[in-house]
């Protein structure tokens, strides 16, 4: 049977899962954050919890296919179920041909240690099913922290879990190091304490992370929302106009900027006759044709309606202009393609740089506007700048 001290250890860490799985259940249930991950946590902890109470059964029970074989196969699914849960959370398709074949691996293998094969063999096999899946997990949180920003935070996040992989995979390699600290586990003589804590940290540890993966979908979602037009994924126009504030103030230190003011041409008529979803495609298209003439420190934001503003850093006016005359090529010679239709899209250009007499960027704004003006009265399609 166990010792006190390792029956005090699996209570420990079986309450702390438990706990664990009522609050991935209230984030699914209660508060509907990220549902399909908050079940999947709230399912893995309910197996790995089972898997230490099996576990700690083992001896107890004259069965090992009781106790031994299915904590395996609890264990093993619980680590399946954490390498898809990062997936889960990005609303992707989680990799689940690995998990699903590592599983099968579990299923088929384990069996002969009950049958008899020798036990210094289990925890090798064991872990080398498992380590592969904490990897993946560590791997996908990785891919997942990465997709939305520095490389170096992503590493800070999925390091835990990589941390718990190359342990795990330290204990693949124990028993053929140190044959005598493996117990037989269809006997129940004896627990690894050290195991133990190691179950407890990896609980802690791995439900952490996770919240705090979700926690950080949640604040980008809500950053996103704030700074974002939904529709192009620009700046929005509180966003673009912070953004000028913040180059207005940087002028005063002697960095100068310049603003490019855009207004798609014909765009009613091109609503009302094809339809308001084409309208709206036909904004997407204009951001992507400006996109690429933009640097990484300028700022390109939706003004309003069919109207863009881009704040351009460290340029004049003849560099504004430079630039507005290449969206505007980029934009004309990309038709828009709705159904059999094909509809050439323009937008008229007004520009403006920062000068001495500007107390603020809407004075700059001002002169922007009027050279949009300008382009509209001359015939579209045109860039211009105030006389
Ligand atoms: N599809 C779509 N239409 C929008 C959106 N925002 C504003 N509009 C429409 O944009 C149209 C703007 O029309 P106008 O201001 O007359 O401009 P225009 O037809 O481009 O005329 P000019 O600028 O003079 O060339 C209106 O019909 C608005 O309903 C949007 O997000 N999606």
């Amino acid at each position: 049977m166990l010792s006190v001290s390792a029956q005090t250890l699996v209570a420990a860490t079986v309450l702390v899962l438990l706990i664990a799985c009522l609050l991935w259940l209230v984030f699914a249930f209660g508060l509907k954050l990220q549902p399909r991950a908050s079940k999947g946590m709230a399912a893995a902890n309910v197996l790995l919890a089972s898997a230490l109470l099996l576990s700690g059964l083992r001896g107890g029970l004259e069965r090992p296919w009781l106790t031994v074989y299915a904590a395996d196969l609890t264990g093993t699914a619980a680590f399946a179920l954490l390498s898809l849960v990062p997936a889960w959370l990005e609303e992707g398709r989680p990799p689940w041909r690995w998990p699903l074949a590592l599983c099968l691996l579990a299923l088929l293998l384990m069996p002969g240690f009950v049958m008899g094969w020798p036990m210094r063999w289990h925890g090798t096999v064991l872990y080398c099913i498992q380590a592969p899946l904490l990897g993946l997990a560590s791997w996908q949180a990785y891919r997942l922290v990465r997709s939305r920003t520095r490389p170096a935070f992503a590493l800070a996040l999925s390091f835990p879990l990589g941390a718990l992989t190359l342990l795990l995979a330290a204990r693949a390699v124990e028993p053929l190091l140190w044959p005598g600290n493996t117990p037989d586990l269809r006997s129940g003589s004896g627990f690894n304490v050290a195991w133990l804590w190691a179950g407890l940290v990896l609980g802690m540890v791995v439900n952490s992370v996770v919240a705090f993966l979700v926690l950080a979908q949640l604040v980008l979602r809500i950053r996103k929302l704030t700074l974002y037009d939904p529709l192009t994924e620009v700046l929005n126009r509180r966003a673009i106009g912070q953004a000028m504030e913040q180059a207005h103030a940087r002028w005063r230190r002697g960095e100068p900027y310049a603003l490019v003011l855009l207004d798609m041409d014909h765009f009613k008529a091109l609503n009302d006759t094809l339809g308001h979803g084409a309208g709206d495609q036909a904004l997407k298209a204009l951001v992507g044709a400006l996109k690429p003439c933009v640097r990484d420190d300028d700022a390109l934001g939706r003004w309003g309606g069919e109207e863009f503003l881009i704040l351009l850093c460290d340029t004049g006016l003849a560099g504004a202009a430079l630039v507005a005359e290449r969206m505007r090529a980029n934009l004309e010679a990309q038709p828009l393609l709705w159904g059999p239709e094909q509809r050439r899209l323009t937008a008229s250009f007004g520009i403006a740089e920062v000068l001495p007499e500007d107390s603020s960027p809407e004075a700059v704004l001002m002169r922007a506007d009027q050279g949009l003006y300008q382009a509209k009265r001359q015939g579209r399609n045109l860039v211009q700048s105030r006389e």
